[in-house]
């Protein structure tokens, strides 16, 4: 049986005070062991979730041309706007099976933004008449998810018995992300060789990510019960809203929870001399503010379990694991290039 368990978010938000206690213990209990869980009944109708994935694919659909205007180049500055395919390397970050292999290429592009508010760090947008609504849209659906992130938050602290506000106090500036991501079309073999994958195994940087994937499938979580290797998230029903422990959290309970390690790869039912079809997810990351530190909290320190992580803020932290996924960058590609890479 799949290990990934389906909260009711609703129970959270508007349920009595044994559905929320029921809530902030399930939700302890599965991060804990798993680090991956499945929320539906989060406020978002299927309409709107298939909105999203339009603009998503409107996005990058747009030629080359206009893409390339908001590309992203790695340096001091956070990642906005587009990256091209293969311009980041996952392989590079933590997995136990793939730590020194930056030569390794993850087969999609993406599209990164922070919040509105966030002045430090400015978005680039494609221009508005290229693609009706995206902006607005996409600023929408950031906006929802942080409100969700909070209220987890809440439900965290109850979950593992925190001193109330412990948790959501530290998210006074707009720190989180989001990322639109899409593995072009591929044919199956390429990823069988052994140098390319849709996505490498990595953690996510933040506290909590928020992930919606089409129909294609592919995505895989470590089976951190068993210890057996990767298990396939089932993409049906697809507008269950799948979350994972990013790292920061990992730090923050003193490794008391562990940040889920997880992977695309060509789904359990592909032909595997065919073509593999384009695939699209859309991950919002929950960021703490900047200047919080990322050392454990107080209540999971003890003489048996001192703290295992220097004190470093949460940008320092994001700021080193960045630096690790452009090791080795490539020179961005150009359109025609662009399309090799991909097929
Ligand atoms: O595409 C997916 O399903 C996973 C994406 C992901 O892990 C990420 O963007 O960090
Ligand atoms: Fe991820």
């Amino acid at each position: 049986m799949n290990p990934i368990k389906t909260l009711d978010y609703g129970h959270w938000v508007s349920g009595d005070d044994t559905q929320r206690k029921a809530f902030a213990k399930s939700l302890h209990d599965q991060l804990v062991e798993l680090g991956f869980l499945k929320l539906k009944n989060y406020g978002m109708s299927d309409d709107y979730v298939d909105h999203l994935f339009n603009l998503t694919e409107e996005f990058f659909k747009l030629p080359y041309e206009d893409k390339k205007k908001i590309a992203y180049f790695h340096g001091p500055k956070l990642q906005r706007g587009w990256s091209s395919l293969g311009s980041e390397k996952s392989a590079t970050l933590d997995s136990p099976e793939n730590q020194s292999h930056a030569d390794l290429h993850d087969a999609k592009e993406h599209f990164d933004c922070g919040a509105a508010e966030d002045a430090a760090y400015p978005n680039q947008w494609p221009d508005a008449s290229a693609i009706d609504g995206f902006q607005h849209g996409i600023e929408h659906y950031f906006d929802q998810c942080q409100k969700i992130g909070l209220n987890l938050m809440e439900a965290l602290e109850m979950g593992f018995d925190l001193p109330p506000r412990c948790l959501q106090t530290r998210f006074a500036e707009h720190a989180s992300q989001l990322r639109l991501n899409h593995y072009p079309p591929i044919q199956a073999a390429k990823l069988k060789d052994g140098s390319t994958n849709r996505l490498w195994p990595h953690t996510d940087y933040g506290i909590l990510t928020f992930l919606l994937q089409d129909t294609v499938g592919g995505l895989e979580i470590w089976d951190n019960v068993n210890q057996a290797g990767f298990i396939p998230v089932p993409t049906s029903p697809r507008r269950e809203m799948i979350v994972n422990a990013g790292g920061t959290l990992e730090r923050l309970t003193n490794d008391f929870l562990k940040a889920g390690l997880h992977r695309v790869v060509s789904p359990a039912t592909a032909d595997d001399e065919g073509m593999l079809p384009g695939r699209y997810s859309i991950a919002f990351f929950l960021h703490t503010s900047r200047t919080t530190s990322a050392a454990p909290l107080p209540s999971f320190i003890s003489a048996d379990h001192p703290s295992l992580y220097e004190d470093i803020t949460t940008f320092e932290f994001e700021r080193r694991r960045t630096e690790k996924t452009y090791k080795d960058e490539a020179p961005i590609a150009n359109g025609q290039e662009q399309k090799e890479i991909a097929v």
